[in-house]
């Protein structure tokens, strides 16, 4: 039977019900008497039809009879601590039902810097296409149970480490984002939520480093939004075309921009925090007009925002939170530069005086000292081996010379078409090095009745997204891909990822292969591999190794003869299956002195062996 997180759902209606109902959800909700006294509060259109009675909560003690308009009391911390930014109740000031306030949907956010409250909110759910998944269904033919997390080993470092929770109504995250909560389906935390949200909840900095599609944005976005709603508000500007956010969420990619910007919409739905996405390769007035509709939470990639802080149509002298998902993406050579200009460099509050937070999937020793410039006293957390992937994903390696490769491309496929299901293919996903050798494989696809599209760096935005689009929704099962899509993206039904070209370096194969395999679903990896590919044999075998996967014997042959000529990045580090990943508890970062953690520094740069990603900053951008 196929469980996974959210087919939990089915059978957890009732706890999630009693999440968004329990008595302390309840009480934090406050109800907001109009401004102005006698005048009747605003009602938001997308509110008016709503009934308030079973969804109504009653009113908050808490609010009092002026209780809009007023910074809520940010004195009382919450069960979980409480940020630096006020740890007081959470006004749910956008819930249905609860529109008697201010605004309503808009709460107190109904103002410059957050909803308008002339602008209706569109409804981020109703979106969500659920007419493919019967298709889709069926294709998924095995899931593993969610509790079979439960046995994933969890490290923490840092002082006065926030204890993880087992439940959303553990955490006062408020009744709005509850409810969004329960909209995504989502049941119970996954390992990383459990850990994390009671972190940066407790106004911790943290490093966080869990696998592929084990939910890393929920567990930065909801304490970003919670802390929204329990902060005081933005700064108003009048006459001034600066906006100002609260929280900026950097990540490297266009399209894992629009991704996140599209989750984070869902979970601060009707709480009155407003997202708003800026990437290149868009037309820019667009996203300036969406701007200066206000904003408090900024989803970006660096190449855009340093355009929009040029023109001084945004400030970050405002950000409470900053984090950057793929953060070790983010602070390699390619992007660091750029990473360090906006966080140290403008005028965004430093470190101390923000909450930071890091994530990613894979965390090398060298960058994670990078990152520590970023952060202060931080709480370090590992959840499963730094940079392992998943156990979801079965891993494959077959030995396929360069000029094979299109013809063992043709039979995985053929293979694929065979067990597809109402005549359709599973989602396959297959990464090539270059952007040439993408549209060269995709024309020859097509040609052989094989629909594919491409997604790369040479492509105009416009056939990026459409790309995605048409590969998401099955029209066009197959996607050639390069790097661009190795991180962050989540796409439900990718059954498949086949590694046509391997990369050089072992973090970029853990992303790749992290495109299928997510939220508790089984998937499917084939790696071609030939001599070009001997730096990275034994990395990949002690991958495989790592999450008990079968290694042919040609390639643990590969490995011990490439076994002292790899070096740097190609090698996987730390030995241990797990412990000792924090680059503050080893030894080899700590000798020399200098720096926060007595650092030597000098031994990372361009002859770190670092060399072997691209550093083709536009591209990603
Ligand atoms: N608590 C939860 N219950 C059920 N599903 C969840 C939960 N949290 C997240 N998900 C789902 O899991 C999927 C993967 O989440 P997400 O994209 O955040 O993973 P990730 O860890 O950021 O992956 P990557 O490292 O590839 O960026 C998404 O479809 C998300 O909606």
């Amino acid at each position: 039977m196929r469980t996974s997180w959210a087919d939990a759902v089915a059978t957890a209606d009732s706890s999630a019900a009693a999440t968004s109902a329990s008595p302390s959800n309840v009480a934090a909700v406050s109800v907001a008497p109009s401004r102005g006294g006698g005048r009747a509060a605003y009602v938001p259109p997308h509110l008016r039809n709503r009934q308030s009675s079973s969804e109504s909560p009653a009113p908050s003690p808490a609010a009092g009879p002026s209780g809009a308009g007023q910074p809520p009391a940010f004195a009382a911390p919450s069960p979980a601590g409480g940020s630096r930014w006020g740890g007081g109740p959470i006004r749910d000031v956008g819930r249905p039902g609860s529109a008697g306030g201010r605004g309503g949907g808009g709460g107190r956010h109904s103002r410059i810097g957050g909803w308008d409250r002339r602008e209706r909110e569109a409804n981020p759910f109703s979106n969500d296409d659920d007419t493919t998944e019967a298709d889709f269904d069926s294709q998924e033919t095995s899931g593993i149970n969610f509790d079979a997390y439960e046995d994933i080993p969890v490290e923490t470092s840092g002082e006065n480490v926030p204890p993880p929770v087992n439940t959303f109504a553990e955490i006062d995250l408020g009744d709005a984002l509850n409810e969004n909560i329960r909209r995504c389906k989502y049941v119970k935390p996954t390992p990383v939520q459990r850990h994390a949200i009671p972190i940066s909840l407790g106004g911790r900095d943290l490093m966080a480093c869990a696998q592929t599609g084990s939910g890393k944005t929920a567990a930065f976005c909801f304490p970003i939004i919670s802390g929204i709603m329990r902060g005081p508000s933005g700064p108003r500007q009048r006459g001034s075309r600066t906006v100002y956010p609260l929280a900026l969420i950097l990540s490297p990619t266009r399209e894992l921009s629009i991704q996140i910007h599209e989750e984070a919409r869902k979970f601060a739905y009707q709480t009155g925090v407003r997202v708003v996405v800026a990437y290149g390769g868009a037309p820019i007035n667009q996203q300036l007009r969406d701007l200066e509709r206000g904003v408090e939470i900024l989803v970006a990639t660096p190449g855009r925002l340093v355009d929009l802080l040029e023109r001084a149509r945004v400030s970050l002298q405002h950000i409470r939170y900053l984090a950057l998902d793929e953060a070790d993406r983010m602070l390699d050579m390619g992007f660091e530069p750029q990473i360090r200009r906006i966080v140290e460099q403008m005028d965004m509050p430093p470190r101390g005086q923000r909450q930071t937070m890091l994530f990613s999937a894979t965390f090398p020793k060298e960058i994670q000292r990078l990152a520590s410039d970023f952060l202060n006293n931080y709480i370090f957390l590992a959840v499963g081996r730094v940079g392992s992937s998943t156990d979801l994903i079965v891993q494959r390696v077959e030995f396929v010379p360069e000029s094979d490769k299109r013809s063992y491309l043709m039979d995985l496929l053929h293979g694929q078409r065979d067990t597809g299901v109402h005549g359709k293919q599973a989602l396959t996903l297959v990464f090539v090095e270059t952007k040439r050798g993408a549209d060269s494989l995709e024309h020859w696809l097509c040609m052989n009745g094989f629909p594919a599209t491409t997604i790369h760096g040479d492509r105009t935005q416009q056939e990026r997204e459409h790309a995605l689009r048409s590969f998401k929704s099955g029209a066009t099962p197959i996607l050639v891909a390069t790097d661009v899509a190795a991180r962050g993206l989540d796409i439900p039904h990718v059954a498949h990822v086949i590694n046509f070209d391997l990369p050089n370096d072992i973090d970029d194969y853990v992303h790749r292969i992290g495109r299928t395999g997510r939220a508790g679903k089984t998937g499917r990896a084939t790696a071609f591999f030939n001599e070009s590919n001997s730096s990275l044999a034994r990395a990949l075998t002690e991958l495989m190794q790592e999450s008990n996967q079968e290694v042919p014997d040609w390639l643990a042959r590969f490995s011990t003869a490439h076994s002292y000529g790899g070096s740097g990045r190609h090698r996987r580090t730390g030995g241990a299956r797990f412990g000792g990943r924090d680059f503050r508890r080893d030894s080899t970062f700590s000798r020399g002195g200098g720096g926060d953690y007595g650092y030597g520094g000098g031994s990372y740069g361009a002859s770190s062996g670092y060399g072997g990603s691209s550093v083709a900053t536009s591209a990603w951008d």
